[in-house]
């Protein structure tokens, strides 16, 4: 279980680029998309985010592990990332709370990881040449076989992955007798069913490809249509899915891949980003009531700004500061809303957290 900061691990990226580090985690080879988030804390919730599915890891922030893992701030059952790349790693913790180190946590989860890595320069990298392919091993510094294992990892545009993610069977949380909410998940994270659970909600969390007339069985006061990984495209059973909700004009909420999938039931595309949104302080403009909010958000694809122009099922209610993209809309003359960012966070700043008391107020209304 101990931390051997000898053994070497080496990461090839798609373009040919090669970085040398230090195994840590689980000894092992393992490729994916790689993406890098910008939060100094809440590595643990971001691991554990069923939205980074097969996706490799950068955290920017230098110093990780520091503060071990503790049980209750996963965001699922376990991390579900396919790899970890970080600068300076701490195998030791001094959080009294904590239960494990995160050495410990990666090799039990069985993930793959190189520590003593230039962050910052692979961070440039993806930066300027976009986001693509990686294979990180601490098993073989074969050129070769590396080679041979990035080719079969496959390409995040046109990849279905909510349904790997999403519960096999249908659960509820909160005390019956409230107001009664269907979640379809996609990859749903505990800290939206936690934000939900806290105003008073009974929800009921459908597996992605649920017959929408069994959902609709259930007489829900609204539904939720949650985040998660891979490209919303493909999505065709929750895009239906939305479109009969809306069609019985029921309160519907999106987050993130939701979002992108709810844009999409009304017509309005969706398109890979140069390198995506990661991090946990990015500014967004609220442009019905004129507030700036810092946002949580893990995103690589969006709505198109172009798409929407040409729509008039669909209307912008948040922009993004950073680049002017797209952060959420209304569908016009339902009661529809949603948001590319993170309103329940974690890790983040509370900011947004007043989507949810809308969602209840539209319900309530109803
Ligand atoms: N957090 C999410 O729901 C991410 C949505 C989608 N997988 C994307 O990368 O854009």
């Amino acid at each position: 279980m101990k931390y051997n900061k000898k053994h070497p691990a080496k990461i090839l990226l798609q373009d040919g680029t090669i970085f040398h580090g230090v195994s840590i985690g689980k000894k092992g080879t393992a490729g994916g998309e790689i993406c890098f988030n910008t939060g100094m804390t809440g590595y643990q919730e971001i691991y554990t985010d069923p939205s980074y599915f097969g996706q490799i890891i950068v955290n920017t922030h230098s110093h990780i592990g520091n503060y071990g893992t503790l049980k209750k701030e996963q965001e699922s059952g376990a991390p579900k990332i396919n790899g970890v790349i970080i600068n300076s790693f701490s195998a030791d913790f001094s959080r009294k709370q904590a239960d494990t180190s995160l050495q410990q946590y990666l090799e039990e989860a069985g993930i793959v990881g190189v520590a003593e890595v230039d962050t910052r320069k692979i961070v440039r990298h993806i930066r300027d040449k976009g986001a693509m392919n990686v294979i990180i091993s601490s098993e073989t510094e074969d050129e070769a076989t590396l080679k041979k294992e990035l080719e079969k990892v496959p390409k995040m545009e046109g990849l279905e992955l909510a349904s790997k993610v999403s519960t096999k069977e249908a659960y509820t949380v909160g005390d019956e007798g409230g107001i009664k909410i269907a979640a379809l998940d996609l990859g749903i994270k505990q800290n939206i069913l936690n934000s939900l659970v806290e105003r008073g909600c009974h929800v009921k969390v459908f597996p992605a490809r649920t017959a929408v007339d069994e959902i609709f069985g259930w007489g829900a006061d609204g539904y939720f249509i949650s985040n998660g990984p891979g490209d919303p495209a493909p999505l065709d059973f929750a895009i239906d899915t939305v479109k009969a909700i809306l069609e019985k004009d029921k309160p519907l909420f999106g987050i993130c891949l939701g979002h992108q999938v709810m844009a999409l039931a009304c017509g309005v595309s969706t398109y890979k980003m140069h390198h995506g949104h990661r991090g946990i302080n990015h500014p967004v403009k609220n442009l019905e009531t004129g507030k700036g909010e810092i946002t949580s958000q893990n995103h690589g694809f969006a709505v198109s700004e172009e798409s929407i122009k040409s729509s008039d099922k669909v209307s912008v209610t948040h922009m993004n500061l950073n680049d002017q993209t797209i952060e959420g809309i209304k569908i016009n003359g339902k009661k529809a809303f949603s948001v590319q960012y993170h309103p329940e966070s974690s890790p983040g700043p509370h900011d947004s957290r007043y989507l949810f008391d809308n969602f209840i107020d539209l319900i309530k209304n109803n």
